[in-house]
């Protein structure tokens, strides 16, 4: 269970959220839309770790959350960091090597145990064929495999996935949605996924969450925060709520309230 209680996030006088209040149960996919700029990428830090709110309290299992991350969430980014000279499975495994020693050397037993597992996860994300190839040898779709496959070594309970399959081909995309779908399921994840594409939104996830400004002041943009503007039961929402929301997401670009 994940507790977000009242917070908010600002960059010197520059609110990017303000007092943001949910809670999430285990296993639920939560899909998060909203303008560009609007703060999706912080929450998602914020559930990280990587950030802390400027003020408030994220708790998982009634603790506050440690302000860096750790095993329990995994991420995936658009882009992300691999390294070049590490061939695709060896990219797997260092994930492991990283979190038992942090100097990301295993040798031995633990080794061979760390490869058998990045041998099995890639597998399941489709991608053993290329198993002993470089990162710059794969395609866009595989690349957010092998990502997956890098944040799910860690045996993640909550998946953060940010926006990443923006710049993938519709068919590929389609393929990475299964994807995802299948292992939340099998695996019991809690998944907080950034998409700009509310039908993808609405397609994956069991609940979505707009983002967006409950008040603006045009004298003075940055003076207020977004908060979640509509949180919706999927499946039970309306085509014509769906258009409306749509459309306001393509009006209410934080972009053109801060400099239009
Ligand atoms: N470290 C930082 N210092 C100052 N401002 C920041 C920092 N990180 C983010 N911001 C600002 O916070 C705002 C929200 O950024 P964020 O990346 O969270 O938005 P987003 O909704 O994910 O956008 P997009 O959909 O374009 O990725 C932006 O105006 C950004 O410039």
């Amino acid at each position: 269970m994940i507790e977000i209680e009242h917070i908010w996030k600002r960059y010197g006088d520059n609110v990017i959220l303000e007092n943001i209040s949910a809670t999430v149960k285990e296993g639920e996919f939560i899909t998060l839309v909203g303008a560009s700029g609007c703060g999706k990428s912080t929450f998602l830090r914020m559930l990280l770790g990587t950030e802390s709110p400027s003020q408030g309290e994220i708790k998982i299992d009634g603790k506050p959350i440690p302000d860096e991350p750790d095993a329990e969430r995994g991420v995936v980014f658009q882009q992300y960091s691999v390294f070049p000279h590490l061939t695709v499975l060896e990219n797997v495994a260092i994930a492991r090597a990283f979190e038992k020693t942090r100097l990301g050397f295993l040798f031995g037993a633990a080794k061979k145990a760390a490869r058998d597992e990045a041998a099995a996860l890639l597998d399941i994300v489709g991608l053993s064929h290329m198993r002993d190839r470089y990162p710059d040898e794969l395609s866009g779709g595989m690349r957010q495999r092998l990502a997956i496959a890098q944040a799910l070594i860690l045996k993640p309970r909550i998946l953060l996935l940010d926006e990443p399959f923006g710049a993938l081909d519709p068919g590929i995309r389609a393929d990475m949605h299964d994807l995802v779908l299948d292992l939340w399921r099998k695996h019991k994840l809690t998944v907080f996924m950034v998409t700009h594409d509310l039908k993808e939104g609405f397609h994956l996830g069991t609940r979505l969450w707009v983002f967006d400004k409950l008040r603006v002041d045009p004298q003075s943009p940055n003076a207020y925060g977004a908060g979640i503007t509509y949180d919706l039961p999927v499946g039970e929402t309306g085509d014509e709520l769906l258009k409306e929301i749509d459309e306001s997401l393509s009006m209410t670009s934080t972009e053109e309230l801060t400099h239009g």
